[in-house]
């Protein structure tokens, strides 16, 4: 009898894999017979990046890469794969080729103007809602809806972004990076430092202080001046680089920048935990930790809500207090909230009387609701923290290696920070930032090769729609729910559009220089060969406010400072050429983790020295 018991199990245990395996086999059927309608190339794959659990155990299959002819498929499960191979899969199937797993049909595209029409045609290419479900922590937002929503949200948000705003980001952007090459140069050796995980930590030690840092360090201070300049920016709370995690007021259990910086460090498990309830004999300390920090930065917004909407109904324009002035992002949209507020009452008021007081003033409201405020709040610190953070710290290595452009940058910053005029810390945005063509130029550069998002996909809006793709203007029928994906790190690269040295870091490249008068200019680049930003009505609206924040950075640096490669202690590395290589293979060992990171970013690094 227990013979037959132990003999049966694993047939039983075989039913559920067997059921598993017929289901997914089904599904991918299913989806090739769909992606046949398609008439373009098709790669099969029996694994993608949409299995969450594949995503946990790929790295211990790396061998099937190299078992020849079946090994195809693995390069494309990774999420964020067109980071590795950019535009040369599109050599070999064209511009257009379709990825088929059990999870879905996904189209590829690496045609500029395809493109274009993809990020600029909102209401016919939407943005797929499980993608983007992350940024709905707090309410819906402008990055996760579609159609007349965005609309609403684009009309209430578009005048937070204004030049006012950006005139402080540029100060505090200046005043974060000369607190953070003082704290990395002329630290004292015991003096405490405070971490990207919003923990102390000790720098002074071989890794600070003397201006050595690998690129994980730099990873935590350029996060953290990011973070630093979103809560001035966009909140109005001014903290210093060094003590902004540290001041928690009563009934919190961390400061503003705490829970914020707390909140994007770990987006994930906040997206699992935060809205779990669980009795607190099930729970942890990470998981109290997560929630806590959810519930501060709720209290954060909802204040911020409530204190702004005060001070706009006195006429306070919303400064005063703790802030610092009425520029910040956050007065700013409740401000424009509050006005298509009375917009509306304005509204149903006269179509009362016009109707003789019978009608019921209904319709869709054209101004925010609270959560939906809280939302966009959030939105946009996940959307400005990790992308201009991540543009610093790819730049870097870059920089470190190519000494020569450090000089033609510092070239710049030299005639524009010359000895008749201010440093840096005290110059005045609107005539400084114009003249940092070169430092902007290395910006671009490094997006162009080592953007945020190394692609974008879309759902067709409907039952389906039609997309041209491709020099020979073939058009293909894209049913609902098929992911039409903007190979940007493709287009990018592709040297029918960048020329032979597409894959290497030129900054040069985008400079424009009038002949007559001199004056350099970032170049435009043909039509959609450059999506960074991404393209029409949905561009980017934190596009200036990345860009000012990078150059501010950028222009402090170089003005005080070259860096070099480092030997870093402890590793295989020797000479300064060994130091170059293990830059650039930590940049090129990267991976997409809600944005593009160096994998191992504690492998290299740069030392900061004084010119
Ligand atoms: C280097 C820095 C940045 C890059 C490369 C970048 C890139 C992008 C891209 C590609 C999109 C389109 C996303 C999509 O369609 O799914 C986008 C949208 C957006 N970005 Fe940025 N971004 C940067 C910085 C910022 C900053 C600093 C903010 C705010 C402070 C911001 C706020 C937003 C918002 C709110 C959207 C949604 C716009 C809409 O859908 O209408 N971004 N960004």
């Amino acid at each position: 009898m227990s013979g037959n018991i132990l003999f049966l199990v694993p047939r039983l245990l075989f039913i559920p894999i067997f059921l598993v395996i017929l289901k997914r086999t089904y599904s991918l059927v299913r989806n090739y017979i769909q992606a046949r309608k398609l008439g373009i190339p098709i790669i099969v794959i029996p694994l993608s990046w949409q299995d969450r659990e594949w995503l946990l155990f790929r790295p211990f299959f790396k061998w099937i890469d190299s078992v020849p002819v079946l090994g195809y498929w693995y390069k494309y499960s990774e999420l964020g794969w067109t980071m590795h191979h950019r535009y040369r899969p599109h050599q070999k199937y064209g511009d257009a080729f379709a990825i088929v797993s059990p999870s879905s049909v996904l189209v590829q595209i690496n045609d500029p103007q395809a493109g274009t029409v993809l990020q600029r045609d909102y209401k016919i290419w939407t943005k797929p809602p499980t993608l983007y479900e992350i940024f709905n922590l707090y309410g819906k937002n402008l990055v996760s809806v579609n159609g007349e929503d965005w609309q609403r949200h684009r009309r209430i948000v578009n005048p937070a972004f204004r030049e006012q705003n950006n005139k402080m980001v540029w100060e505090e952007s200046l005043r974060q990076a000369d607190q953070m090459l003082e704290l990395r140069t002329r630290r004292p050796k015991d003096s405490n430092h405070v971490g990207g995980d919003g923990k102390e930590g000790k720098v002074g030690d071989e890794r600070g202080g003397d201006g050595k840092a690998t690129m994980a360090d730099l990873f935590t201070d350029f996060h953290l001046l990011a973070m630093h300049v979103l809560s001035a920016a966009g909140f109005g709370h001014l903290h210093d680089f060094s003590s902004g995690l540290q001041e928690v007021p009563p009934g919190k259990t961390k400061s503003f920048s705490g829970a914020l910086n707390f909140v994007l460090m770990n987006v994930l498990p906040v997206m699992i935990f935060g809205p779990m309830k669980l009795p607190r004999f099930l729970t942890w300390p990470k998981f109290r930790e997560t929630q806590a920090a959810v519930k501060d930065l709720r209290e954060y917004l909802a204040e911020t809500v409530s204190y702004t909407r005060a001070t706009t109904q006195s006429g306070g324009g919303g400064g005063g207090g703790g802030k610092q002035q009425a520029a910040d992002i956050a007065t700013a949209l409740i401000e424009a909230d509050e006005a298509a507020k009375r917009e509306d009452r304005r509204q149903q008021q006269t179509n009362k009387s016009l109707s003789g007081g019978g009608g019921t003033g209904g319709g869709k409201p054209n101004y925010l609701s609270d959560s939906e405020l809280f939302g966009n709040l959030y939105a946009f610190n996940v959307a400005g923290f990790d992308t201009t953070a991540g543009t610093l710290c790819y730049a870097t290595p870059f920089l470190a290696v190519n000494p020569q452009i450090q000089e033609w940058v510092g070239e710049e910053i030299d005639s524009v920070f010359g000895s008749s005029n201010p440093p840096p810390l005290s110059s005045d945005y609107e005539t400084t930032f114009p003249k940092l063509t070169r430092c902007l130029a290395v910006m671009h550069e490094t997006l162009r090769l080592w953007g945020p998002l190394p692609e974008m996909a879309r759902f067709a809006a409907g039952d389906g729609q039609h997309l041209r793709v491709g020099g020979d203007g073939k058009v293909i029928w894209v049913p609902k729910e098929v992911y039409v994906s903007t190979n940007f790190f493709g287009i990018h690269t592709d040297p029918r559009f960048w020329g032979p040295a597409g894959l290497e870091w030129k900054p040069e490249r985008w400079i424009v220089r009038d002949p007559d008068t001199g004056v350099e200019a970032i170049r435009t680049p043909k039509g959609g060969t450059f999506l960074a930003w991404s393209h029409g009505p949905r561009v980017c609206p934190g596009r200036k406010f990345s860009q000012v924040e990078f150059v501010a950075v950028l222009a402090t640096l170089l003005y005080r400072y070259r860096l070099k490669p480092w030997v870093v202690p402890g590793t295989e590395m020797r000479t300064q050429n060994d130091a170059s290589e293990a830059l650039m293979l930590a940049v090129n060992d990267s991976q997409f983790s809600l944005t593009t990171k160096m994998a191992r970013p504690e492998k290299a690094g740069v030392v900061i020295v004084p010119r």
